[in-house]
């Protein structure tokens, strides 16, 4: 069974946020970049949320709305030929369209080297085509975990177009939990553990709630990046 929110809130557990210090100095002593923004963290202990935090990232506002709009033009026109696919019971997804990219105009390709050098370790082979997942308003990812065969350590994520949450759970321990709220045009980053070893999925409209907040699913496109496997 997957743990929901309500299940927690019934049972009066407060969520557990992330409250590393945001300042430069002990960021900078700690390891971590300033930049990470850990209110959109909450998980089933702050315990995990400490131990996991370290290899999960969520960064706000990583792309300007000019670049959003770069990206969507680029984007919509390969995107509209294709046709939702919804009716895949098996499927990991439900309620998509996608598709891979090899080559981009300058100002994308400027975007897709940003989210690479904070992501991926200089040197790091990587995917070459970039994943492009539009996800339907009604659309919604099922809990699974990256293939090891194809993909590396880490995955990062861009999205566009709509807040969402992406809710990981450990593989053999479905009592840990991260919830990632991801706002429109936000970077998130999995690594290691946070890839390995808990699934991940993006809520469904119904249930996009985030520490009690709805967080209503517009339509929603990815643009995922990966490594290779090492
Ligand atoms: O849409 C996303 O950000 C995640 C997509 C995903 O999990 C996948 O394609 O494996
Ligand atoms: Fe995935
Ligand atoms: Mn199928």
């Amino acid at each position: 069974m997957r743990p929901l929110l309500v299940v927690f809130k019934r049972i009066h557990k407060p969520p557990v946020y992330a409250s590393r210090p945001r300042c430069l100095s002990s960021c900078a002593s700690s390891g971590l970049s300033p930049l990470r923004d850990d209110a959109l963290i909450l998980g089933s202990s702050r315990e995990l949320v400490q131990r996991l935090g370290s290899q999960v990232e969520v960064r706000t506002a990583f792309i300007s709305e000019e670049e959003e709009g770069v990206l969507l033009r680029e984007l919509e026109p390969g995107l509209k030929k294709k046709r939702y696919e919804f009716d895949h019971w098996d499927d990991a997804i439900h309620g998509y369209r996608e598709t891979e990219r090899v080559r981009w105009g300058a100002a994308c390709e400027e975007v897709l080297n940003r989210v690479r050098s904070v992501a991926f370790p200089e040197g790091s082979p990587l995917l070459g085509p970039v994943h492009i997942l539009d996800l339907d308003k009604t659309g919604y990812i099922k809990p699974h975990i990256d293939s090891v065969k194809f993909c590396g350590n880490t995955i990062a994520g861009l999205s566009l177009l709509s807040d969402s949450i992406m809710r990981l759970v450990k593989e053999d321990a479905s009592n840990e939990w991260l919830d990632l709220l991801l706002p429109r045009r936000s970077l998130y980053i999995l690594r290691d553990q946070a890839r390995y070893n808990f699934t991940h999925e993006i809520l469904k409209d119904e249930e996009s709630v985030f520490s009690g907040q709805r967080v209503p699913r517009q339509r929603r496109i990815s643009v995922i990046c990966r490594n290779l496997p090492g």
